[in-house]
């Protein structure tokens, strides 16, 4: 969807994040809200050759796979107003343009049982786009993060901000793919730095 037919009649609209939007947004928002989506996951399998990586050595971010039985925990912003048409502007480029997400409409419920649900746009890079890389090892992300980079930073930074988000804002969440990567990761960079 074209950021004009997202807009379309809407006087705010919330914008749901789970990778690097909950920890660097840069978009103008009214407010923001910690909360989870039903019936996806969150995984490394999603490539990226422009932010984190090059086209030789791609970097590894997040999208969400399809799964009934999971959740996936976030942070969603409310854009309002005049914010509306240049927030997705801005989101269009860094998150279709450069990241190859699409955009699709889903429930999210913030943190509390006494909120209702709200409807939120969320990025997700489905496994058909030419970015994707698919399943791997947390051994092999954890490696391929480790030595990845691109012209927004490095691919570590990426990762290492998620996990911060995760539990500082979400620490009743057993995120063991996030976890274990970040854990090989770490591995990995110390044996780099040691081979130095
Ligand atoms: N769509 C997910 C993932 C977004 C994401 O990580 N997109 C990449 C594009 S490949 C990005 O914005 N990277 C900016 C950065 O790495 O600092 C979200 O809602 O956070």
């Amino acid at each position: 969807m074209k950021p004009q037919d997202i807009i379309a009649g809407k006087t705010s609209l919330w914008i749901f994040g789970y990778g690097s939007l909950v920890w660097k947004p840069d978009f103008k928002y009214q407010r923001s809200k910690v909360g989870y989506i039903q019936g996806y996951k969150r995984r490394f399998w999603h490539g990226d050759n422009f932010h984190r990586g090059n086209d030789e050595l791609p970097g590894r971010v997040v999208t969400l796979i399809e799964d009934d039985d999971e959740t996936t925990w976030g942070v969603a912003f409310e854009v309002a107003g005049s914010q509306l048409e240049e927030s997705l502007k801005y989101l269009n480029v860094r998150e279709t343009v450069c990241g190859g997400y699409m955009t699709k409409m889903v429930d999210f419920f913030p943190e509390g049982n006494d909120q209702p649900p709200v409807q939120a746009l969320v990025y997700i890079a489905t496994s058909d786009n030419p970015l994707y890389l698919g399943p791997a090892t947390s051994e092999e992300i954890g490696a391929q993060i480790a030595m990845s980079r691109g012209k927004t930073g490095h691919n570590l930074e990426y990762l290492l901000r998620l996990a911060e988000f995760m539990r500082s804002s979400c620490p009743h969440v057993e995120d063991h793919h996030l976890f274990s990567i970040e854990a090989t990761a770490l591995t990995m960079v110390s044996y780099l730095f040691a081979a130095q």
